[in-house]
């Protein structure tokens, strides 16, 4: 285990903070009465009324829109959730759950519910106003195009207030400054309120996170009771969040942990590298919503200390990327091989700024009936990207990179170096660069999947809080971070797919703000000319002659990599199942014919449950 003199400084600084950062330090909480020394379940439609009568998760049949819904269960609440059963309670006010039924809650009381807004020495309302939001820029996602697809989709929303999500939940929203909905939420969430699974497609930093988040929350909120074993020692999550990466499940947990507060909504989460002992500690306490990588919850899930039994919500951050071959395996095995109910009995929902029309069609087996939503023209997210690819060859790029940052810094307020996020191909590359910068007087760190988790977690910190400002990667942070501040995203070396390019980029320019991504090319890449001189074409940037050359002179998938199968993996892809069923494959976006050959998919295994017609499309595009 190496660090770097960066990482000693910063670990003088951060080592303090990491012990109360640490995700899974969450302040003890009084959670009913205990027995043998360990507290009680107590589930959450419990936490806020007097207890009543336990039952089961209930088999769904399908209902008119095209949701299931639970047999002989009344009328949907408003919103329409698949499991509500009435307009979901307030809980947010100071005593809620505190005391009644003799139970109370994960979170009984509200001092006992860490507050996951503040940090140990700022107050609630100074971190409130310091929070980034409000100065997203909503004009960006003004004219964005959007595409749904599917049965009785409903109507987009265009503010939170119109969404029946609850006092605590719009409290908690009011207080990360969101003031309306980006344009995935106005239509995810009452996709998923309604009870609808969900194939979304948005750009990168446009809020997917919270867009899957509330449904859950809320609907667990307004949920029916839960099962729970007594004794037992497993853990019956409601909803599981899966995603690609330690730190990116680390995230959607600090994220999910801020939208439950004073909810009574526990949120939990689990990967690999960390101590599983003080993770199973956090489960044995309950948990309605466990985030997870794939590994360490299929270890939780043979050591038998949690059950999928009672999973009503499956959301799959970074959908395709977990579908995709590293993955796919582990996922099937957890989704479809373990006791998690069926597809059509749980509510998916799968997410990405990218969707391969391959990984569509491999996503289709965890779905049932499903509403296609793209958001955005493809590479329309990259329009605040000022994108540039410059030809380097590999002996000049150090020193190339040397100049950008010189010039950065000179125009930087204060000589202050601009947060920036090299991306390099190889674990050892990064820690050579990371090495030469270091010694040549530019604070670098690295983040990679050889270093310890423990050296990861304090890079990702030590590079947020600026003290190094140089965060030399490998794909591990390629997606979902959400670092503010990122002015610049360096594509050292360039990826092989031309996804990984649009999630690596995607590191800045987010929530409508503006940022700066420069590749270096050079012969070795000439795999990715033409579907990097299209992305750059689409989003309006500057494509050099050099490359266009190159590209005209490259067909796809040249190199190996996946550039472009049938072109489906730029922002706002089609729903694949549009080109499966469409009458000689004519309606491709992308000039090419679709991958799939039409109409040969309606006979699959999938949940897809038919039902897919022309009226069911809606696009701006159209
Ligand atoms: N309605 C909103 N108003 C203001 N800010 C928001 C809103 N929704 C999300 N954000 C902020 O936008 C940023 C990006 O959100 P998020 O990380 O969920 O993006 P994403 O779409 O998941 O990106 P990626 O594709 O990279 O994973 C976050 O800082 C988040 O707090």
């Amino acid at each position: 285990m190496r660090t770097s003199w960066a990482d000693a400084v910063a670990n003088a600084e951060s080592s303090a903070a990491a012990a109360s950062a640490s995700p899974n330090n969450v302040a003890p909480v009084a959670v009913g009465p205990s027995r043998g020394g360990r507290a009680a379940y107590v589930p959450p439609h419990l936490r806020n009324r007097p207890p009543s009568v336990e039952s089961p998760a209930l088999p769904l049949a399908d209902g008119p829109s095209g949701a299931r819904q639970p047999p002989a269960s009344g009328a949907l609440p408003a919103g329409g959730s698949r499991w509500g059963s009435g307009p979901i309670r307030d809980v947010a006010r100071p005593g809620f759950g505190g005391g009644r039924g003799g139970g109370g809650g994960w979170h009984s009381r509200k001092e006992h519910e860490a507050n996951p807004f503040v940090n140990d020495d700022e107050t609630t309302e100074e971190v409130f106003d310091s929070q980034e939001n409000s100065g997203i820029n909503f004009d960006a996602y003004e004219d964005i195009p959007v595409e749904t697809n599917g049965d009785n989709v409903p109507p987009p929303v265009n503010t939170f207030a119109e969404i029946d999500l609850g006092d605590a939940l719009n409290e908690n929203i009011r207080r990360c400054k969101y003031v309306k909905p980006t344009p995935v939420q106005r239509y995810a969430i009452p996709i998923s309120l309604m009870g609808r699974d969900l194939m979304a497609c948005a750009q990168t930093g446009s809020g997917k996170t919270a867009a899957f988040c509330f449904p859950i929350i809320s609907g667990i909120m307004r949920g029916p009771p839960a099962q729970r074993q007594r004794g037992s020692r497993t853990a019956y999550p409601h909803a599981l969040i899966l995603s690609p990466t330690r730190e990116l499940s680390i995230q959607i947990h600090e994220e999910a942990r801020k939208f439950a507060y004073q909810t009574g909504v526990r949120v939990v989460v689990a990967y690999g590298g960390a101590p599983i002992n003080q993770q199973l500690r956090d489960l044995e306490r309950g948990v309605d919503i466990l985030v997870a990588t794939p590994g360490r919850l299929v270890d939780l899930l043979e050591r038998a200390r949690v059950s999928l039994q009672h999973i009503r919500y499956l959301a799959l951050d970074e959908a395709d990327r977990m579908l995709d071959m590293g993955f796919e395996p582990q996922i099937r095995r957890i989704v479809e091989q373990m006791d998690m109910p069926p597809c059509g009995q749980r509510q998916t929902m799968l997410f990405s700024a990218t969707f391969p029309k391959e990984i569509q069609r491999l996503a289709s087996d965890f779905l049932y009936n499903y509403i296609f939503l793209a958001v955005g023209r493809v590479g329309s997210s990259t329009d605040l990207i000022v994108q540039r690819v410059e030809f380097v060859l590999d002996s000049d790029k150090r020193s190339h990179l040397m100049d950008l940052l010189h010039a950065q810094r000179d125009s930087g307020a204060h000589g202050k170096q601009a947060l920036t996020l090299v991306f390099v191909e190889t674990k050892r590359g990064a820690d050579s660069l990371e090495h030469w910068l270091c010694t040549n007087g530019f604070p670098a760190t690295t983040i990679h999947g050889d270093r310890t988790q423990q050296e990861r977690e304090q890079a990702l910190r030590s590079f947020k809080s600026g003290a190094t400002p140089i965060l030399v990667a490998t794909d591990v942070a390629a997606r979902g971070l959400d670092i503010p501040h990122v002015a610049h995203v360096i594509n050292f070396d360039l990826p092989n797919d031309i996804d990984d390019y649009v999630h690596r980029i995607g590191r800045t320019g987010r929530a409508g703000k503006t940022g700066l991504a420069t590749a270096f090319f050079n012969e070795s890449n000439s795999s990715l000319a033409r579907s990097l001189s299209e992305l750059m074409q689409e989003a309006n940037q500057e494509v050099p002659q050099w490359l266009s050359r190159f590209a005209a002179t490259r067909s796809y998938g040249g190199g190996g990599g996946r550039n472009r199968r049938s072109g489906g993996a730029r922002f706002g892809g089609r729903d694949f199942r549009r080109e499966s069923f469409s009458k000689g494959g004519g309606g491709d976006y992308y000039g090419g014919g679709s991958g799939y050959g039409g109409g040969s998919y309606g006979g699959a295994s999938s949940g897809y449950g038919g039902g897919y017609g022309s009226s069911g499309v809606t696009s701006a595009w159209d």
